[in-house]
């Protein structure tokens, strides 16, 4: 028999959407976008209880020598699987070998499930963990529907553009966004969509798949995959206020510039860790800025352009001085709770998304591939707490958009009453006798039973 306080092996990443956690789990990052990003994968090895000074983070290769191209999908694909089971299992052995404790208990990113392979020969309890919406897994688990139904052919490629649902009370989702076509390049999309299949097999190893939602959220949706658990919202270093998981250094001045604001009235434009602009759309954000006339705290993340400098428009820091402030990096939670803020330009990727719902704040959407697609039709279309920001016939968000939809949005009180709703949900969700504080519970009482 195994304890529950015995070691426990969980593999982790970096808050990023899934394929690409996984090959950021594999130091995907290019050097030039994420200075300090690992050359290694990460795992965290956790002994008996969460308490910080006893998490080990420990690496293995992903099998990529030096100088080989950590952008190249298919290469670190196949570079993963063909390396990183028997690194694993050899951590695993030796971590074994060493410790009076074994490990009882594996938990690793839904995708990256190969691990579940390796981790499945020693007898221990496997469970699984989604960082993006349950709509997606969903949608990724029903590739052999789509396939069925003529939605998509056998190598992935949807047959027609169009809206569809998983089921009726599910929400619409366009052909064009399934999270295996948003590469650009046919082989690239060919090579993730047999993975992201292989993935699905080795996932059927998980007892448990646990997702950072809430029931309340994404309800049709775990109506529909029940074996998917939620319990979020997951919020990264709130507990210790300590940064886990970012590579990027924080300006921490920025929140002392917010008390400076009037409540309510800044606002907030990031775009996670992946979004990359073109120079053109980069400066007609910045003119959108500038004309919407009101405070804003902008994000521009190393490589957040394809340019070689971030150029702004001539001019532009001295039209905003006083009311604009540009940070590499901050603190987002923070930044998201303070009373100052009036919303969010986001990409909506869905850490920011559950950020937004547990602070009470209305979005401007802005998707830039993937899963951000569905977030923005939950945020503007079925929780209506944000409004979508929509490019023109040429693919670019003018400045005249921005600065409408800002208006737009700020000028109607009901984005934020039912911003609030939300958030008071989310709360409830994480309290005693709340969806996800039971869901949780119920994973971790299933997970220690040997
Ligand atoms: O200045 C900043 C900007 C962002 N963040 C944090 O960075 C995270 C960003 O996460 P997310 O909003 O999910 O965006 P990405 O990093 O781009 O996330 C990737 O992974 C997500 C799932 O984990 C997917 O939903 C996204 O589509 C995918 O791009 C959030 O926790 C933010 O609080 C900061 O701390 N400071």
């Amino acid at each position: 028999m195994h304890s529950c306080c015995r070691t426990r092996l969980k593999a982790m990443s970096s808050p990023s959407w899934s394929l690409r956690t996984a090959l950021s789990i594999a130091g995907s990052r290019s050097p030039s976008s994420t200075p300090s990003s690992p050359t290694n994968a990460s795992l965290l090895l956790c002994r008996r209880s969460w308490n910080a000074d006893q998490i080990h983070l420990v690496t293995i290769p992903d099998g990529l020598g030096p100088g080989e191209d950590r952008n190249d999908f298919v290469l670190q694909i196949e570079a993963m699987l063909k390396f990183m089971p028997g690194f694993l299992e050899t951590l695993i052995e030796d971590t074994n070998k060493e410790s009076e404790n074994k490990i009882t208990c594996f938990i690793a990113d839904a995708s990256i499930a190969w691990s579940f392979e390796v981790a499945e020969k020693m007898g221990v309890r496997l469970g699984a963990f989604w960082p993006a919406n349950a709509g997606t897994l969903a949608t990724m688990l029903s590739i052999p529907k789509l396939i069925k139904e003529g939605i998509i052919g056998e190598d992935g490629t949807a047959k027609r553009r169009e809206m569809i649902k998983l089921s009726p009370g599910m929400p619409a989702m366009s052909t064009a966004h399934f999270a295996w076509n948003c590469f650009g390049d046919s082989k690239t999309e060919e090579v993730v969509f047999n993975y992201t299949v292989r993935n699905n097999q080795a996932l059927e190893f998980a007892e448990h798949i646990i997702c950072n939602s809430i029931y309340e959220l994404e309800q049709p949706v775990f109506t529909y995959a029940p074996n998917i658990l939620p319990v979020g919202p997951l919020l990264t270093g709130q507990r210790s206020g300590k940064l886990i998981g970012h590579f990027w250094p924080e300006d921490a001045t920025c929140t002392t510039w917010l008390d400076q604001q009037p409540a309510n009235s800044v606002v907030y434009v990031a775009f996670g860790s992946f979004t990359i602009f073109n120079q053109r759309q980069f400066q007609e954000l910045a003119d959108g800025l500038e004309i919407a006339g009101r405070p804003f705290l902008w994000v521009v993340r190393p490589g957040l352009t394809d340019g070689e400098t971030d150029a702004l428009p001539h001019g532009f820091r001295d039209k905003v001085e006083g009311r604009g402030r540009m940070v590499g990096w901050c603190p987002q939670q923070k930044v998201l709770a303070h009373p100052s803020i009036a919303c969010f330009i986001s990409h909506c990727g869905w850490n920011s998304t559950m950020e937004g719902v547990r602070n009470g704040v209305p979005f401007l959407c802005w998707p830039y591939f993937a899963d951000q697609f569905l977030n923005q039709s939950y945020i503007s279309d079925i929780w209506r707490t944000g409004l979508a920001l929509a490019p023109d016939d040429s693919g670019i968000v003018s400045s005249k958009e921005i600065k409408s939809k800002v208006e737009e949005l700020l000028a109607n009180d009901e984005f934020r009453g039912r911003a609030m709703a939300l958030k008071e949900m989310a709360n409830k969700s994480v309290k005693k006798g709340g969806s996800s504080f039971e869901n949780f519970n119920s994973f971790v009482d299933a997970m220690k039973e040997f």
